[in-house]
């Protein structure tokens, strides 16, 4: 049995069917990530794993433990850091973790070296009798992280934990997920817009587009979901200043252009697509060209090549 599992869910709320038919496994230990546009379900989801929310039909389960029937038992394993940030702005850094910790039952040295380590892995120990308010977003987040594994969550649930954050704060916040990961066997669900991040930290990962699966697995394998689509790199001396409009309208199975100065990337279909035509353009505008490689996709390329869209839509 995995730690988590997620069994043909279905949610609406009236009409609109908010997922349909989702099933997943988490096992323990795992980074898994969950992505998918603006309005896919993800925090639907989250919220039916925490028993915020009731789901129509489907079941799961969370280390043997179901939702919602066993959710007292379900919440002890879980750390959650939602999307929005759930801090008391008045109060220090210090006094909003006792707040936290106390929910969750802990008080005296406890709580204390909790606060401390809390602090400590996310790079705030020298932050702590400030007012949260004076805080910058990224540290606001942090601090929210810092709340949700006071008590040694089994389970860290992070929902777009990098949302407004500047970088510095985003290399915290990876830099801990993969502490807790690795060092306390923390099984992790991330949820975010930014695949670049998922690819990073996540193996495998499930890809919801409204409310349904559109890929499941590893990378390698959401990858090969779209191994009919291929992506041309190329670069030339001195590309004229239509010659990205150019690639787009005049070759037949281009899909999509990337361009950066004289650098050029092409996402074509294999079947359409035709080097030899691409050579009489470049001879046509009497380009020189110097370099022409065929490349593997991203899984960011992956992603919009199975949803049409791009996940920052
Ligand atoms: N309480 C609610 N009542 C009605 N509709 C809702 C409610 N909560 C969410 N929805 C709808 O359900 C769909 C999924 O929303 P959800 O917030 O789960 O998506 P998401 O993938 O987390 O999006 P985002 O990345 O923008 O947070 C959306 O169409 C949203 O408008």
């Amino acid at each position: 049995m995995s730690y988590v599992e997620i069994n043909n869910i279905y949610k609406s709320y009236g009409k609109d069917q908010v997922l349909d038919n989702v099933s997943f496994e988490i096992e323990s230990g795992e980074c898994f990530g969950l992505i998918g546009p603006n309005g896919a379900g993800k925090s639907t989801l989250i919220d039916i794993i925490t028993g915020l929310t009731q789901y129509n039909s489907g079941d799961i389960s969370v280390d043997g433990h179901v939702v919602p029937q066993d959710v007292v038992k379900v919440r002890e394993q879980i750390g959650l850091v939602p999307q929005e940030i759930a801090l008391m702005q008045e109060l220090n850094a210090t006094s909003n973790l006792e707040y936290f910790g106390g929910l969750y039952g802990l008080s005296g040295r406890m709580l204390k070296e909790r606060i401390n380590e809390g602090l400590e892995v996310v790079g705030l120990t020298e932050h702590t009798k400030k007012a949260v308010k004076t805080f910058s977003g990224g540290m606001q987040r942090r601090l929210n992280i810092a709340a949700a594994i006071l008590h040694r969550p089994k389970f860290l649930i992070l929902d777009e934990p990098t949302v407004g954050v500047d970088p510095q704060s985003r290399n915290k916040i990876f830099e801990f997920i993969q502490y807790m990961n690795q060092e306390y066997g923390t099984t992790v669900l991330y949820t975010s817009h930014y695949m670049e991040e998922v690819e990073a930290l996540c193996e495998r990962l499930f890809i919801l587009d409204n409310g349904q699966q559109i890929g499941y697995g590893t990378q390698a394998k959401i990858k090969q979901l779209v191994q009919d689509t291929v992506k041309w790199f190329i670069e030339v001396e001195q590309a004229p200043l239509d010659f990205e409009e150019k690639l787009s309208t005049r070759l037949p199975g281009v899909q999509q252009v990337v361009s950066e100065n004289n650098s050029f990337h092409l996402i074509v279909d294999p079947v359409e697509f035709n080097t030899k035509e691409l050579m009489t353009l470049i001879n046509e505008e009497n380009i020189e060209l110097t370099t022409l490689n065929k490349e593997a996709l991203s899984l960011e390329e992956s992603f919009l090549q199975l949803t049409g869209k791009t996940l920052r839509d």
